[in-house]
């Protein structure tokens, strides 16, 4: 490994990047990176860095998946229409993001706060400072370059000889087709995407209007409307307390509701808190399990999303059952395939952009060789046992990549078999004051906080990455 000390043009610091040695041509890999989101771009970056040589296919215009803001939504505002054209993005146009900036940033390129004309400096900034983020971090690893944008991926699957075809259209342009060779692909075409919505007893004749927040973008259309909102994540949250400042009445309808009654949420006129939708009926009523019924206008589904794999075939080897993605070797490599496919970004309730750049440099030192992975059979036997300890436990399929209470072990376990820097304490113990912050006071979370020490921590281990982060850091004492 050798260090490099690099000065990026448009940069006000310095970074100090990390180069592996080259390694020998036999080690070196064609690899396809599917999606040039927050995952794809570290994929690219590790596998480069690897001595990988890399194609990213990206079918909008531009980078950063999740993060680019678009106003668009849906022609079907539920998402069950298999012929609507897909929109990408779920943001909403106020979103900040729900980590702070110290944690969510990838480990060896710091988010941190710049000094220009344009960025939000804040803690937890708004959604469009973190693809100014992703943006540099593709210019500072020379990712742009080997990003094919506008090209949707329409196929993938294992040829005779070993190789993975590639299949790909422009998407502006339908007879553009490519389809080409590679030794490898890594999936990073997120999974925000594609809705999931609530069973909804009798909601074939209720006669309101539905809509999942995948297509939510701002509050004006709820304005004097009786709105049932379904789910408990940061979203639901989020949005409810938008939609009650135009709204005539919000309901949120959640499973972790304890309270066998509906009530009034502290702080608001218009907020009430119920569990979960019994029925709705013919004359607009939703009746929940709590025994109260109401009249409303609109339901919106914040009930999460699907894993899709549209392209993929496999012949039935790699699924999607009950939203687990599987088999998976640990939420990365399917057995049959492993180490030429492989996904990234899989996991959720994590810190996703260090847990990407991990399972990146896992793949990417498996496939040089550098890394070795257990046989076949041991690794069916360790899914086998991770499948039954669910289902000894009642888990559902759906909870597999959920890593609530497991991330922590699980991103250690990755940088041991990588050799790389295990998750800081700091970052560890931010994480853990954040969540509960959001929990608790999820009004003021993103402005209040009380780990200024946990802060001076993490910019004290960024300085190896930026060094003139030691001066300004002198400064402000
Ligand atoms: C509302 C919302 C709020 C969030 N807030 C936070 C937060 O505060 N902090 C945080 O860390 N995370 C947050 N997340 C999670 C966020 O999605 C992840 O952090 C991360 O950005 C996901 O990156 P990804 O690369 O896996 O997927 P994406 O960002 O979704 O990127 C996938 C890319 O693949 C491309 N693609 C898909 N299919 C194809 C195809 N067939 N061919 C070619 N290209 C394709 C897409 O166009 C896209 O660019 C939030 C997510 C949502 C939905």
């Amino acid at each position: 490994m050798i260090l490099k000390n690099v000065i990026f043009s448009n940069q006000p610091y310095t970074r100090t990047l990390v180069c592996h040695l080259p390694m020998s041509q036999n080690s070196s890999k064609n690899v396809a990176v599917i999606g040039a989101g927050s995952a794809g771009l570290v994929a690219a970056r590790e596998l480069q860095r690897e001595g990988h040589r890399v194609v990213v296919f990206e079918r909008e215009n531009q980078l950063g998946g999740t993060w680019v803001y678009t106003p668009d939504t849906e022609s079907d505002p539920v998402g069950i229409d298999p012929n609507r054209e897909i929109v990408h993005s779920s943001l909403y146009s106020s979103l900040r993001v729900n980590l702070p900036r110290e944690v969510m940033g990838f480990g060896d390129y710091p988010f941190v706060a710049k000094k220009k004309p344009g960025r939000d400096p804040r803690r937890y900034p708004s959604h469009g400072e973190v693809l100014e983020y992703l943006n540099d971090f593709a210019v500072d690893f020379g990712i742009i370059g080997v990003v094919r944008f506008g090209m949707e991926v329409g196929f993938v699957g294992k040829m005779e000889n070993g190789k993975w075809k590639v299949s790909c259209r422009k998407r502006e342009n339908d007879d553009l087709f490519a389809n080409e060779e590679y030794d490898a692909v890594v999936i990073c075409n997120g999974h925000y995407t594609e809705p999931r919505i609530a069973d909804i007893p009798g909601i074939e004749v209720w006669p309101g209007k539905q809509i999942h927040s995948h297509n939510y973008r701002v509050p004006d259309p709820f304005r004097d409307q009786v709105v049932v909102l379904i789910g408990g994540a940061a979203s639901a949250t989020d949005i409810s307390r938008e939609i009650a400042e135009v709204a005539k009445e919000v309901h949120i309808s959640s499973r972790s509701a304890t309270s066998g009654v509906p009530m009034k949420l502290p702080g608001y006129d218009n907020i009430w808190l119920h569990n979960m939708i019994e029925a709705v009926g013919s004359d607009g009523g939703v009746n929940f399990q709590d025994g109260s019924k109401i009249l409303a206008d609109i339901i919106l589904h914040c009930t999460g999303y699907k894993y899709h794999f549209p392209f993929l075939e496999t012949n039935g080897i790699v699924t999607v059952d009950d939203n687990r993605v599987g088999p998976l070797y640990k939420h990365v490599f399917p057995p049959a395939f492993a180490p030429s496919l492989s996904f990234v970004g899989l996991p959720w309730k994590v810190i996703p952009f260090f847990l990407c750049e991990l399972q990146s440099k896992w793949i990417a030192g498996v496939l040089s060789g550098r890394i070795s992975l257990p046989s076949k059979e041991d690794m069916n036997a360790d899914i086998e046992a991770f499948y039954s300890s669910m289902a000894a436990s009642c888990i559902p399929k759906r909870y597999t990549h959920n890593m609530d209470d497991s991330q922590f072990d699980y991103d250690d376990w990755l940088a041991a078999q990588c050799g790389s820097t295990p998750f800081e304490e700091w970052r560890k113990q931010m994480y853990l004051i954040s969540r509960k912050n959001k929990r608790t006071l999820p009004e003021t979370y993103r402005d209040e906080w009380d780990d200024d020490d946990l802060i001076i921590q993490a910019h004290e281990d960024f300085v190896k990455y930026i060094p003139e982060l030691a001066q300004e850091q002198k400064l402000s004492r």
